[in-house]
């Protein structure tokens, strides 16, 4: 039935690429230094939110070591699928080592066509893969005795992170830390341009974040004859305050096969912006819409396949800002007063590990409300009503697939 329905509702155009607002960190001392982030910054931010866009530029972020991530990342993802799989943690929904969307998997796993072209991922039918790391203090090493990171809750958010090899920890963890510094600089330039103290999202991001960095591999795609293989990567949002990416400099913005955020009934391209790793893409995601109490807009995006002429491996690199669990999923009051307030005082907010699918799911099972099988669909309807309750869009992706579910992803 539901396919059905979603199968008469025609799929967004493609429209023109997206000209974004550049944001100038200005090399982060200000934020090392703890002082205020930088006029212009916070300037061009408020000209990206008043005109209600989801994302922007960042330059002069701090970041570096993202070749030596791509290196060691790429070796290890042109390895056998078998070998990979060693590094899959639970059932590749813990954002930690290997891990391929479910309904890749199952390409993946049904796969047996002969394929001569292509990296050794496109011979075995992978459409997209990443790998995975959270928080290296707390996810490695010994184990923590606080019940906020070692509960059965808490270690959905804070799993153990797999290494298959130290080149690929060393540069991952050193590119850790440089993204974490420049997503909480953001969040602080956001805050600023809301007209909130600069700190008013501190408490969330700082101590007790579970943020994680995700390197993407897209490899060259197989196009089977007469079939087209699942796109890249469906249309989601991130269950992040903030999203940073890394992408490749591409001269195929306007030939798909990279992201596009979508803008009303279109898709659009997003440009690399500068590209040489000098600048980042920073997209909104799902949490700020409860932070912000709906001032803020998560991006809804997608990576499409690309064009033959541009098909060929794409890798990116994104660090997922994700708060506090604990923490309600509503302004903090350091925030409210700069935001508009909620259609109802009374209304109760979930803690934000409860906004995502993943989080959602599992304490559903843990408290033996549901069975694994009809957690996915309880959480659906939950989120549909929670979304509606405070008046946010519903954010029904629109596809003749049925397994184009933005649910796989968050
Ligand atoms: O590869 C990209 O550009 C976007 C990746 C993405 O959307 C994600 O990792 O959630
Ligand atoms: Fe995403």
């Amino acid at each position: 039935m539901r396919t059905r329905w979603l199968a008469m509702v025609p799929p967004p155009r493609l429209g023109k690429p997206w000209s974004l607002e550049t944001v100038d960190l200005e090399g982060l001392a200000w934020y090392y230094e703890k002082a205020a982030p930088p006029a212009g910054a916070v300037g061009a931010c408020r000209r990206a939110i008043e005109r209600e866009e989801p994302a922007w530029w960042i330059a002069n972020h701090g970041v570096d070591g993202l070749e030596a991530v791509k290196g060691a990342g790429t070796r290890f993802f042109d390895r056998q699928s078998a070998e990979k799989k060693a590094f899959a943690v639970g059932a590749m929904d813990r954002s930690r080592g290997w891990e391929l969307y479910p309904h890749h998997r199952r390409y993946h796993e049904r796969f047996d066509e002969e394929v001569v072209a292509g990296e050794q991922s496109t011979r075995e039918g992978i459409i997209a893969e990443r790998f995975v790391m959270g928080p290296p203090d707390i996810c490695e090493g010994g184990d923590s005795l606080d019940p906020y990171f070692s509960s059965a809750w808490g270690r959905v958010f804070f799993e153990r992170n797999a290494w298959p090899n130290d080149d690929l920890r060393e540069a991952m963890t050193k590119a850790y830390g440089k993204m974490y510094a420049a997503s909480v600089a953001t969040v602080r330039v956001l805050c600023a341009a809301l007209g909130a103290p600069h700190d008013a999202l501190d408490d969330l991001v700082i101590t007790r974040h579970h943020s994680r960095l995700q390197l993407n591999h897209y490899p060259t795609v197989h196009f089977p004859r007469g079939r087209s293989p699942p796109t890249r990567a469906n249309a989601h949002y991130d269950t992040s305050v903030v999203t940073l990416l890394a992408r490749e400099p591409t001269d195929d913005e306007n030939r798909r096969g990279g992201l596009e955020i979508r803008d009303g009934d279109v898709w659009r391209p997003v440009p690399a912006g500068g590209g040489g790793g000098g600048v980042l893409t920073v997209q909104l995601g799902s949490l700020v819409e409860y932070l912000t109490n709906g001032r803020l807009r998560g991006a809804t995006h997608r990576v499409s396949l690309p064009a033959a002429s541009h098909n060929r491996r794409r890798l990116s690199c994104a660090f997922v800002l994700k708060p506090d669990y604990m923490a309600p999923a509503a302004p903090p009051p350091s925030l409210a007063p700069f935001v508009p307030s909620s259609s109802s005082s009374s209304d109760h907010h979930p803690v934000i590990g409860l906004v995502g699918r993943v989080g959602w799911q599992n304490h559903a099972i843990l408290a033996g409300r549901h069975s694994s099988s009809d957690a996915r669909a309880a959480f659906k309807l939950w989120k549909l009503e929670m979304r509606a309750r405070r008046g946010f869009p519903k954010n029904v992706f629109f596809s003749k697939r049925s397994d184009d579910d933005p649910d796989l992803i968050n």
